[in-house]
């Protein structure tokens, strides 16, 4: 554990101080493209103009012998586009990989100054974030960077999900946590074979009502995924950084995805991955706010005054824990209203 007074020194001679708070800016989708497939490329500069975070992802689903070509693509993509407000992320291969080290050598050099994220695959403890530390600290005072690249890492082994706390706090440089759900999947042994939400095998069913056991008994899917979101919301919260859903593989199936990712975003969660460009709007309409419930918020904020006592509106008590809700509410629409006119009209902000 180290000196909290020692928290926000660099971690190297000539690196940037680290950052003392994580600045919310909005973040509904992480887009993935493979920076060595050249169709996915050509649509980077339109995609990126859509998009909240655009991520040049270098580890799995880049085949083995398009590594290199990947990690050069991100390179000639981030030097040849304006991204605007857009953040632009990387996922860099795991840290036993034999690319990692070059992705992290070559990013940071040639593209430091464009990257916002690095975001860090099977991350299963704070070790791991404390290597990715030192070494982004390194790199960056060799790059001769001002600010500091910050590390978001995803939840997706079952050590991982057992150690996130630590993981959340393990540095001034995290900005996030996704969660991963097919390689947690696979490392917690579960009997799926999917990416991401739900199973139809995995649900509660009514008791019986006489002496057939089959008949008139109603089954209710449940998530597979609730305990870990809640828990890693919890451990993001609590330290001040952002929690994100992350891949929904079934592309065609756009209404579980949209389920998937409202569960994510009314359980706390700030974005969600989009793998294929139809789930760029869903995730936009899912992680902004309706402008029903922004008027609901400004409704009770302006009713509760000070924000102290209780009132009651349409029939419901609000008091100081609900006006907290909706001034989350608020703060969020806010933010959102000042990236897109569209939602700053429909939200009257
Ligand atoms: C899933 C895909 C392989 C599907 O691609 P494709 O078969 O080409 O789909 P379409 O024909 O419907 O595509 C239509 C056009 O759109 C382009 N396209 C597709 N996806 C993207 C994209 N992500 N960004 C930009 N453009 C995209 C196609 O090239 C088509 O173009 P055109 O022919 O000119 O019309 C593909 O979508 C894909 O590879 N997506 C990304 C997958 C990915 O990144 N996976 C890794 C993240 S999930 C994960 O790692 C699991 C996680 O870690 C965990 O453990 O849970
Ligand atoms: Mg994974």
């Amino acid at each position: 554990m180290r000196n909290p007074r020692a928290f926000l020194r660099p971690l190297a001679v000539g690196a940037p101080t680290p950052a003392a708070e994580i600045p919310f800016r909005p973040s509904r989708m992480i887009h993935f493209f493979d920076p060595s497939n050249e169709k996915m490329k050509a649509k980077v500069p339109d995609i990126a103009a859509k998009v909240d975070i655009i991520l040049g992802n270098l580890e799995d689903a880049v085949k083995t012998d398009k590594k290199e070509a990947a990690r050069q693509g991100l390179v000639e993509i981030a030097q040849a586009t304006d991204f605007g407000q857009t953040q632009l992320w990387t996922r860099v291969n795991s840290l036993d990989s034999p690319w990692v080290l070059d992705d992290f050598i070559t990013l940071v050099t040639e593209i430091g100054h464009k990257l916002d994220v690095i975001m860090v695959p099977k991350v299963e403890g704070a070790e791991d974030i404390h290597y990715v530390d030192r070494l982004l600290a390194q790199l960056e005072a060799r790059a001769g960077l001002d600010r500091p690249i910050l590390v978001h890492a995803i939840l997706e082994t079952a050590a991982g999900v057992a150690n996130v706390e630590e993981i959340a706090a393990a540095s001034p440089r995290m900005q996030g946590i996704s969660l991963g759900p097919a390689d947690l999947a696979a490392s917690r042994r579960m009997k799926t074979t999917r990416v991401g939400g739900g199973h139809p095998g995995y649900l509660v069913r009514t008791d019986p009502v006489g002496e057939d056991l089959t008949e008139g008994r109603t089954t209710y899917q449940q998530d597979l995924w609730h305990y870990t979101i809640a828990r890693m919301v919890d451990a993001c919260t609590a330290n001040d950084i952002l929690p994100f859903y992350g891949p929904f593989g079934d592309i065609k199936d756009v209404v579980a995805c949209e389920d998937q990712f409202r569960n994510a975003f009314l359980l706390g969660c700030v974005g969600a991955w989009s793998l294929h460009p139809v789930q760029i709007d869903i995730a936009k309409r899912v992680f902004s706010p309706t402008p029903e419930d922004v008027a609901h918020a400004k409704r009770v904020v302006e009713a509760m005054g000070d924000g102290s006592g209780a009132v009651m509106i349409d029939g419901k008590m609000e008091d100081d824990a609900s006006c907290k809700q909706c001034l989350v509410m608020l703060d969020l629409a806010q933010a959102l209203a000042e990236r897109d006119p569209e939602l700053k009209e429909l939200y009257d902000l």
